[in-house]
């Protein structure tokens, strides 16, 4: 519970934490009076002294409803207020962390960002709901326990001997209950990852359905079949504490009324009090037991929430937004000294390095090698999106670190293998439309698509064309660096000719340094320098000089 109020003290300050308390409590307190003063007027009407003093208990009574609705009121209009901003301020958190995580935190859990935004917090702002109710019981179950102790002690070291077994109970029980909760938040992510498999792959399903019917036979009812096994159990053990609970008070009021008060000499008036105070306690114990099923399930959507952002600001490698941005003339060389790179043993262990390699302003190189030989991996480490475990890039003459890899990052505008094309673009200040209607026309794409306040109309174009487009959005962006990850793979024969042909040397003559992988040995002498990744080391074929080869 602590790290849940770790979690919502900031979004309310602890002034608004207090006032919250206070209405609680102003809110237990009320019911707490109404239950004293009906308890009072029934002691009144029994002594026959009640008539004298009914007027003022009309208008006791009136004060108490008044006041209660006031502070009900303002504490439900704080709390629906207090869970809205629970509930996006959670949401915008978690994509705030990721936003400012390290890369690969990201690439490794996506199933849980997606389980956290679309469950967790949910369950948190629902639970949030009930904290009023929560807080109003609990105050009122104090309160009445207090003043049972006011009307006999006696009896109310009996309650209290009753209630602490029943909470001794409760509490040995909830562990295997909370146990179950845990579990299926647990299987919520497995079930998030089978949809996501179902909506990425859907084209392969639609044609396929044998493999939707597998996913959803094997992974999606299995996974149902467990998580239903586990709230049921979970939400079972909750029932069958508050019917413990109920059984305890049942059983204690029947002793009291029909034991315990003749035993110990009880008068009436005291017995009927505490029995009055006694069904009042009841009834708040009632409520919080039915909602601790909810609060508990907070708990653990709380903790992975607070995991989550563990997690993904565990590193120091956490991003923040670069100072500055290098020019094309700013940049002169990058230098890689024995770098190496291992994924870790838990995933496929494959390694890259030493790897050396010195690219200058204006040089174009290209990287080819067997599928699986490390050209993607060394890459992501020349951007600067995954680290190296050992060596050293220098841009410039300065050594790239933890301190200056915002700033590095931003020398590269890259198509991956695996694009994604914003249909927002991010264009720089001097952007000028004639740029893009230039780039439009050496792409071959007018009349297909138009940009309008930096935003494209459409990105729903054929593969080729959307690497193409994904390609000007690059180039858009004005970086000393351009690195492009198979990018011609899409391309046809004609484009790709022209595209290595006629388009590098016009990209090379604005002054744009290029990197590129591919497979395209047609084109092997177009670049200024050819490198092989052989199984995760990098040879160079030539350099400067090469054969001119012509597209047959
Ligand atoms: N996210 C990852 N986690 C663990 N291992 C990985 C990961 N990505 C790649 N690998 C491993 O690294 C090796 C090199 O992968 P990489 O993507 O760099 O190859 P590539 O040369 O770009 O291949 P391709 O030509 O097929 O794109 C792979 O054989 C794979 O075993």
């Amino acid at each position: 519970m602590r790290r849940i109020f770790k979690m919502v003290v900031p979004l309310m300050g602890v002034g608004g934490m207090l006032k919250y308390i206070i209405l609680g409590i102003l809110s237990g307190g009320c019911s707490f009076f109404f239950i004293k003063s009906v308890t009072k007027a029934v002691g009144l009407m029994m002594s026959g002294t009640f008539e004298a003093q009914r007027a003022t208990y009309a208008a006791v009574f009136a004060g108490i409803i008044v006041l209660f609705v006031i502070v009900r009121k303002t504490l439900a209009i704080a709390i629906i207020r207090l869970s809205q901003t629970l509930f996006w301020n959670l949401r915008k958190e978690v994509l705030a962390l990721i936003l400012k995580a390290d890369y690969r935190q990201v690439a490794d859990r996506r199933v849980e960002v997606h389980a956290a935004i679309v469950s967790d917090v949910n369950v948190l702002t629902n639970a949030s709901m009930s904290i009023i109710e929560f807080s109003t019981a609990m105050v009122l179950a104090t309160a009445s326990l207090i003043y049972l102790a006011s009307i006999s002690v006696i009896l109310f070291l009996i309650t209290l001997a009753v209630a602490l077994s029943g909470a001794f109970i409760y509490h040995y029980n909830s562990r295997k209950n909370n146990q179950y909760f845990e579990n299926g938040r647990k299987l919520e992510n497995s079930f998030l990852e089978s949809l996501n498999q179902v909506l990425d792959g859907f084209k392969e399903i639609y044609m396929e359905p044998a493999r939707g019917q597998y996913i959803y036979n094997e992974k999606v009812s299995r996974v149902s079949k467990d998580a239903w096994h586990n709230n049921t159990q979970a939400f079972t053990g909750f029932l069958n504490n508050q019917i413990t609970g109920q059984v305890l008070f049942y059983t204690l009021v029947s002793s009291i009324v029909t034991l315990f008060c003749f035993l110990l000499h009880i008068p009436t008036a005291q017995t009927v009090s505490f029995i009055f105070t006694l069904l009042y306690l009841l009834s708040a114990t009632e409520t919080i037991m039915v909602l601790l099923p909810g609060l508990m399930r907070a708990r653990i959507a709380g903790n992975h929430l607070m995991d989550l952002r563990q997690e993904l600001t565990s590193t120091d490698l956490n991003s923040r937004m670069p100072e500055k941005y290098m020019s094309r003339e700013q940049f002169e060389q990058i230098t890689i000294a024995d770098l190496r790179y291992r994924y870790k043993a838990a995933e496929s262990g494959f390694s890259i390095g030493p790897v050396n390699l010195e690219f200058r302003k204006g040089e174009t190189i290209f990287i080819y090698g067997g599928n699986g030989s490390g050209k993607t991996t060394f890459v992501h480490a020349v951007l600067g999106l995954i680290l190296p475990d050992t060596g050293t890039i220098r841009l410039n003459d300065d050594l790239v670190g933890h301190s200056n890899y915002p700033e590095y990052r931003t020398l590269f505008a890259v198509v991956f293998s695996d694009f994604y094309l914003f249909s927002e673009l991010c264009l720089p200040d001097n952007f000028n439309e004639q740029k893009w209607m230039y780039y439009l026309q050496l792409f071959e794409l007018e009349g297909k698509v138009t940009l309008e306040n930096g935003r494209l109309s459409t990105t729903a174009l054929s593969m080729g064309q959307r690497k193409r487009l994904a390609l000007i959005a690059a180039l858009l962006e004005e970086k000393p660096i351009l690195v492009i990850d198979e990018w011609a793979a899409d391309q046809d024969p004609y484009f790709r000719r022209k595209f290595y042909t006629e388009i590098i040397p016009l990209l090379k003559g604005e002054g744009i340094s290029i990197i590129a992988i591919t497979h395209d040995d047609r084109y092997y002498h177009c670049a200024d320098k050819l490198y092989k990744m052989d199984y995760g080391h990098l040879l160079e074929e030539f350099s400067p000089v090469h054969e001119t080869r012509i597209e047959s």
